[in-house]
Protein backbone atom coordinates (compact mmCIF):
# COMPACT_ATOMS: atom_id res chain seq x y z
CA UNK A 1 0.00 0.00 0.00
CA UNK A 2 3.17 2.40 0.84
CA UNK A 3 4.67 1.14 -2.23
CA UNK A 4 1.92 2.28 -4.62
CA UNK A 5 1.22 5.58 -3.15
CA UNK A 6 5.10 5.78 -3.29
CA UNK A 7 4.51 5.32 -6.82
CA UNK A 8 1.42 7.26 -7.55
CA UNK A 9 3.71 10.36 -6.94
CA UNK A 10 5.69 9.42 -9.88
CA UNK A 11 4.02 11.27 -12.39
CA UNK A 12 5.87 11.73 -16.08
CA UNK A 13 5.77 15.45 -15.19
CA UNK A 14 7.90 14.51 -11.93
CA UNK A 15 10.10 12.48 -13.67
CA UNK A 16 10.98 15.57 -16.34
CA UNK A 17 10.88 17.94 -13.27
CA UNK A 18 13.71 15.91 -11.59
CA UNK A 19 16.00 15.23 -15.02
CA UNK A 20 15.19 19.30 -15.37
CA UNK A 21 16.76 19.82 -11.71
CA UNK A 22 19.53 17.28 -12.58
CA UNK A 23 20.02 19.25 -15.54
CA UNK A 24 20.12 23.13 -13.88
CA UNK A 25 23.07 21.67 -11.65
CA UNK A 26 25.35 20.36 -14.15
CA UNK A 27 24.98 23.78 -15.89
CA UNK A 28 25.25 25.49 -12.60
CA UNK A 29 27.93 23.35 -11.43
CA UNK A 30 29.72 24.25 -15.41
CA UNK A 31 29.24 27.50 -15.24
CA UNK A 32 31.48 27.86 -12.46
CA UNK A 33 34.01 25.81 -13.16
CA UNK A 34 34.21 27.86 -16.51
CA UNK A 35 34.14 31.13 -14.76
CA UNK A 36 36.80 29.95 -11.89
CA UNK A 37 38.82 28.89 -15.00
CA UNK A 38 38.13 32.28 -16.97
CA UNK A 39 38.96 34.72 -14.30
CA UNK A 40 42.39 31.94 -13.19
CA UNK A 41 43.41 32.42 -16.78
CA UNK A 42 43.04 36.14 -17.27
CA UNK A 43 45.13 37.04 -14.09
CA UNK A 44 48.00 34.64 -15.07
CA UNK A 45 47.88 36.31 -18.09
CA UNK A 46 48.79 39.61 -16.93
CA UNK A 47 51.29 38.34 -14.05
CA UNK A 48 54.67 36.33 -13.59
CA UNK A 49 54.23 36.05 -10.33
CA UNK A 50 53.52 32.74 -8.30
CA UNK A 51 51.90 33.50 -4.98
CA UNK A 52 52.05 31.17 -1.78
CA UNK A 53 50.14 33.69 0.37
CA UNK A 54 46.18 35.20 0.10
CA UNK A 55 45.23 38.12 1.84
CA UNK A 56 41.70 39.92 1.57
CA UNK A 57 41.02 42.77 3.40
CA UNK A 58 38.22 43.51 5.18
CA UNK A 59 36.06 47.07 5.57
CA UNK A 60 38.19 50.18 5.54
CA UNK A 61 41.61 47.67 5.88
CA UNK A 62 42.70 48.23 2.32
CA UNK A 63 45.91 50.27 3.19
CA UNK A 64 47.21 46.42 4.13
CA UNK A 65 47.94 46.18 -0.03
CA UNK A 66 50.01 49.32 -0.10
CA UNK A 67 52.31 47.99 1.95
CA UNK A 68 53.19 44.72 -0.65
CA UNK A 69 56.45 45.75 -2.62
CA UNK A 70 56.86 45.98 -6.14
CA UNK A 71 52.79 46.05 -6.43
CA UNK A 72 51.33 45.04 -9.38
CA UNK A 73 47.33 46.31 -9.42
CA UNK A 74 45.19 44.53 -11.16
CA UNK A 75 41.86 46.19 -11.13
CA UNK A 76 38.88 43.66 -10.51
CA UNK A 77 37.53 45.72 -13.65
CA UNK A 78 39.96 44.00 -16.33
CA UNK A 79 40.10 40.37 -14.88
CA UNK A 80 37.61 38.84 -17.38
CA UNK A 81 34.73 37.64 -15.17
CA UNK A 82 35.76 38.97 -12.19
CA UNK A 83 32.68 40.53 -9.89
CA UNK A 84 32.52 44.05 -9.48
CA UNK A 85 33.15 45.72 -5.53
CA UNK A 86 30.24 48.04 -5.08
CA UNK A 87 30.94 48.81 -1.18
CA UNK A 88 32.79 51.54 0.24
CA UNK A 89 35.71 50.79 1.58
CA UNK A 90 36.74 48.42 -0.62
CA UNK A 91 38.76 49.48 -3.77
CA UNK A 92 38.27 46.56 -6.21
CA UNK A 93 42.03 45.65 -6.70
CA UNK A 94 43.86 42.34 -7.13
CA UNK A 95 47.95 43.36 -5.73
CA UNK A 96 50.24 41.33 -6.45
CA UNK A 97 53.98 41.66 -5.09
CA UNK A 98 55.87 40.49 -2.34
CA UNK A 99 55.04 41.14 1.67
CA UNK A 100 58.18 40.48 3.65
CA UNK A 101 59.63 38.80 1.16
CA UNK A 102 56.80 36.82 0.57
CA UNK A 103 55.07 36.09 -3.02
CA UNK A 104 51.48 37.44 -2.22
CA UNK A 105 48.12 37.98 -3.73
CA UNK A 106 45.83 40.60 -2.00
CA UNK A 107 42.48 40.90 -2.64
CA UNK A 108 42.38 44.85 -2.02
CA UNK A 109 38.85 44.52 -1.47
CA UNK A 110 36.15 41.61 -1.17
CA UNK A 111 33.31 40.26 -2.70
CA UNK A 112 29.80 39.99 -0.40
CA UNK A 113 26.50 38.21 -0.64
CA UNK A 114 24.47 40.87 -0.07
CA UNK A 115 25.98 42.63 -3.30
CA UNK A 116 23.83 40.20 -4.87
CA UNK A 117 26.05 37.24 -5.61
CA UNK A 118 25.82 33.59 -5.09
CA UNK A 119 27.57 32.33 -2.52
CA UNK A 120 30.34 30.41 -4.72
CA UNK A 121 30.81 33.74 -6.48
CA UNK A 122 31.94 35.26 -3.57
CA UNK A 123 34.08 33.04 -2.79
CA UNK A 124 35.11 32.22 -6.79
CA UNK A 125 38.46 34.27 -5.81
CA UNK A 126 39.62 32.12 -2.97
CA UNK A 127 40.19 28.43 -5.39
CA UNK A 128 41.38 31.07 -8.17
CA UNK A 129 44.36 31.80 -5.63
CA UNK A 130 43.95 28.17 -5.05
CA UNK A 131 45.19 27.33 -8.64
CA UNK A 132 47.28 29.96 -8.61
CA UNK A 133 49.32 28.83 -5.68
CA UNK A 134 48.41 30.23 -2.63
CA UNK A 135 48.45 27.73 0.47
CA UNK A 136 48.18 29.94 3.13
CA UNK A 137 45.06 32.22 3.27
CA UNK A 138 45.21 35.50 5.88
CA UNK A 139 41.71 36.80 6.10
CA UNK A 140 40.75 40.51 7.89
CA UNK A 141 36.86 41.64 8.29
CA UNK A 142 35.20 44.78 10.25
CA UNK A 143 33.03 43.65 12.74
CA UNK A 144 30.88 44.72 15.17
CA UNK A 145 31.50 43.43 18.79
CA UNK A 146 28.75 41.44 20.44
CA UNK A 147 30.65 40.36 23.35
CA UNK A 148 30.53 42.97 25.62
CA UNK A 149 34.21 43.37 27.07
CA UNK A 150 35.37 44.52 23.23
CA UNK A 151 36.07 48.20 22.38
CA UNK A 152 36.02 49.69 19.30
CA UNK A 153 39.52 49.17 17.89
CA UNK A 154 40.05 46.10 19.55
CA UNK A 155 41.92 43.37 17.23
CA UNK A 156 40.43 39.82 17.57
CA UNK A 157 42.10 36.62 16.51
CA UNK A 158 39.24 34.04 15.35
CA UNK A 159 39.31 30.93 16.73
CA UNK A 160 36.57 29.42 15.48
CA UNK A 161 33.07 30.83 13.20
CA UNK A 162 29.54 30.37 12.79
CA UNK A 163 28.51 30.47 9.48
CA UNK A 164 25.01 31.45 10.14
CA UNK A 165 24.95 32.32 6.56
CA UNK A 166 25.61 28.77 5.33
CA UNK A 167 23.51 27.16 8.13
CA UNK A 168 20.31 29.29 6.23
CA UNK A 169 20.91 27.14 3.26
CA UNK A 170 23.58 29.77 1.08
CA UNK A 171 26.35 27.54 1.40
CA UNK A 172 29.44 28.35 -0.93
CA UNK A 173 29.99 24.43 -2.05
CA UNK A 174 26.20 23.58 -2.64
CA UNK A 175 26.09 21.99 -5.56
CA UNK A 176 27.94 19.31 -7.06
CA UNK A 177 31.24 18.76 -5.60
CA UNK A 178 34.18 19.39 -7.47
CA UNK A 179 36.51 16.89 -6.14
CA UNK A 180 39.70 18.82 -7.90
CA UNK A 181 39.45 21.28 -4.94
CA UNK A 182 38.45 18.93 -1.90
CA UNK A 183 36.23 16.07 -0.65
CA UNK A 184 32.10 16.45 -0.63
CA UNK A 185 32.09 16.66 3.05
CA UNK A 186 34.95 18.48 4.66
CA UNK A 187 35.64 18.55 8.42
CA UNK A 188 35.61 22.56 9.44
CA UNK A 189 36.36 20.83 13.10
CA UNK A 190 40.09 23.07 12.75
CA UNK A 191 38.86 25.92 10.47
CA UNK A 192 41.69 28.62 11.87
CA UNK A 193 45.23 27.37 12.12
CA UNK A 194 46.53 26.33 15.60
CA UNK A 195 50.01 27.24 14.94
CA UNK A 196 49.07 30.77 12.94
CA UNK A 197 46.81 31.65 15.52
CA UNK A 198 49.46 30.99 18.37
CA UNK A 199 51.73 32.93 16.30
CA UNK A 200 49.39 35.63 15.82
CA UNK A 201 48.62 35.86 19.72
CA UNK A 202 52.60 36.04 20.17
CA UNK A 203 53.52 38.29 17.57
CA UNK A 204 51.16 40.41 18.82
CA UNK A 205 52.70 40.54 22.60
CA UNK A 206 56.01 41.35 21.32
CA UNK A 207 54.52 44.53 19.28
CA UNK A 208 53.17 45.68 22.69
CA UNK A 209 49.61 45.43 21.01
CA UNK A 210 48.21 43.38 24.44
CA UNK A 211 45.81 45.77 25.42
CA UNK A 212 43.31 45.58 22.26
CA UNK A 213 44.36 41.94 20.99
CA UNK A 214 41.06 39.39 21.51
CA UNK A 215 41.08 35.70 20.52
CA UNK A 216 36.81 34.48 19.85
CA UNK A 217 34.32 33.34 17.28
CA UNK A 218 33.03 35.40 14.75
CA UNK A 219 29.73 35.01 13.30
CA UNK A 220 28.77 35.72 9.49
CA UNK A 221 25.53 36.98 8.57
CA UNK A 222 23.90 38.07 5.15
CA UNK A 223 23.74 41.77 5.63
CA UNK A 224 22.80 43.80 4.26
CA UNK A 225 20.97 45.12 7.74
CA UNK A 226 22.51 45.59 10.75
CA UNK A 227 20.85 43.14 13.54
CA UNK A 228 18.15 44.28 15.99
CA UNK A 229 18.75 43.43 19.61
CA UNK A 230 17.14 40.56 19.90
CA UNK A 231 18.78 39.02 17.55
CA UNK A 232 22.15 40.38 18.75
CA UNK A 233 21.25 38.43 22.64
CA UNK A 234 20.37 35.58 20.01
CA UNK A 235 23.95 35.63 18.62
CA UNK A 236 26.11 36.07 21.61
CA UNK A 237 24.34 33.71 23.47
CA UNK A 238 25.27 31.16 20.94
CA UNK A 239 29.11 32.19 21.64
CA UNK A 240 29.66 34.74 19.21
CA UNK A 241 32.23 37.57 19.74
CA UNK A 242 31.62 39.39 16.54
CA UNK A 243 29.39 39.58 13.85
CA UNK A 244 29.89 40.66 10.35
CA UNK A 245 28.62 39.77 7.11
CA UNK A 246 31.90 38.04 5.60
CA UNK A 247 34.44 35.85 6.12
CA UNK A 248 33.04 32.54 7.26
CA UNK A 249 32.56 31.85 3.40
CA UNK A 250 35.30 32.67 1.81
CA UNK A 251 37.26 30.32 5.04
CA UNK A 252 35.04 27.12 4.31
CA UNK A 253 36.46 27.34 0.62
CA UNK A 254 39.87 27.57 0.98
CA UNK A 255 39.58 25.13 4.16
CA UNK A 256 37.63 22.81 1.41
CA UNK A 257 40.76 22.98 -0.66
CA UNK A 258 43.26 22.57 2.25
CA UNK A 259 44.97 26.01 2.61
CA UNK A 260 46.14 26.85 6.14
CA UNK A 261 43.67 29.75 7.48
CA UNK A 262 44.68 32.92 9.68
CA UNK A 263 41.81 35.67 10.12
CA UNK A 264 41.70 38.68 12.15
CA UNK A 265 38.32 40.72 13.04
CA UNK A 266 38.73 44.42 13.61
CA UNK A 267 35.88 45.36 16.14
CA UNK A 268 34.38 48.67 14.19
CA UNK A 269 31.49 49.14 16.83
CA UNK A 270 29.86 47.55 20.17
CA UNK A 271 27.48 46.24 18.67
CA UNK A 272 23.73 47.23 20.78
CA UNK A 273 21.94 44.68 23.13
CA UNK A 274 19.53 46.47 24.82
CA UNK A 275 15.85 47.24 23.30
CA UNK A 276 15.06 50.95 22.46
CA UNK A 277 18.56 51.66 23.35
CA UNK A 278 19.00 55.45 23.12
CA UNK A 279 23.07 54.37 21.35
CA UNK A 280 24.22 55.73 18.34
CA UNK A 281 23.11 53.01 15.73
CA UNK A 282 26.12 51.56 13.91
CA UNK A 283 26.67 53.24 10.21
CA UNK A 284 29.39 51.89 7.80
CA UNK A 285 31.08 55.21 7.86
CA UNK A 286 31.66 54.61 11.80
CA UNK A 287 32.89 51.11 10.70
CA UNK A 288 35.34 52.25 8.24
CA UNK A 289 36.43 55.31 10.22
CA UNK A 290 37.64 52.84 13.34
CA UNK A 291 39.16 50.48 10.35
CA UNK A 292 41.17 53.53 9.23
CA UNK A 293 42.15 54.19 13.04
CA UNK A 294 43.64 50.69 13.82
CA UNK A 295 44.80 49.50 10.49
CA UNK A 296 48.44 50.61 11.02
CA UNK A 297 48.76 48.40 13.79
CA UNK A 298 47.19 45.34 12.10
CA UNK A 299 49.09 45.94 9.22
CA UNK A 300 51.96 45.73 10.96
CA UNK A 301 51.05 42.75 13.18
CA UNK A 302 50.34 41.02 9.60
CA UNK A 303 53.68 41.72 8.31
CA UNK A 304 55.57 40.62 11.31
CA UNK A 305 53.78 37.60 11.02
CA UNK A 306 54.44 36.74 7.70
CA UNK A 307 57.87 37.58 7.83
CA UNK A 308 58.23 35.03 10.52
CA UNK A 309 56.56 32.67 8.24
CA UNK A 310 58.59 33.67 5.54
CA UNK A 311 60.63 30.15 5.05
CA UNK A 312 58.14 28.23 5.44
CA UNK A 313 55.30 29.39 3.03
O1 LIG B 1 33.34 42.02 6.40
P1 LIG B 1 33.85 43.26 5.80
O2 LIG B 1 33.98 43.18 4.33
O3 LIG B 1 35.15 43.69 6.44
O4 LIG B 1 32.79 44.45 6.07
C1 LIG B 1 31.89 44.59 7.14
O5 LIG B 1 31.51 45.95 7.16
C2 LIG B 1 30.34 46.13 6.31
C3 LIG B 1 29.26 46.79 7.13
O6 LIG B 1 29.64 48.01 7.64
C4 LIG B 1 29.91 44.74 5.88
O7 LIG B 1 30.37 44.48 4.58
C5 LIG B 1 30.58 43.88 6.90
O8 LIG B 1 30.77 42.55 6.46
N1 LIG C 1 26.50 42.50 10.87
C1 LIG C 1 27.39 43.42 11.20
N2 LIG C 1 28.40 43.67 10.40
C2 LIG C 1 29.27 44.60 10.78
N3 LIG C 1 30.39 45.05 10.17
C3 LIG C 1 30.93 46.00 10.94
N4 LIG C 1 30.19 46.19 12.03
C4 LIG C 1 29.16 45.34 11.94
C5 LIG C 1 28.05 45.06 12.79
O1 LIG C 1 27.85 45.63 13.84
N5 LIG C 1 27.21 44.09 12.36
Amino acid sequence: MAAMSLLSFETPERRRSSVNLAEMHRKVSQIEHDEIQKVTSSVLEKTNLCPKLGIICGSGLGGLANEIKDPQVIPYAEIEGFPKCTVQGHAGNLVLGYLSGVPTVCMQGRLHFYEGHPAWLVTMPIRMMKLIGVETLIVTNAAGGLNQDYKSGDVMVIKDHINMVGMTGHHPLVGPNDDKFGPRFPAMTVPYDRELRHLALQTAEELGFSSFIREGVYLSLSGPSYETPSESIFMRSIGADTVGMSTAPEVVVARHAGMRVLGFSMVTNVVILELDSDAIPPTHQEVMDTANARAKDLQLLVKTIVGKLASTL
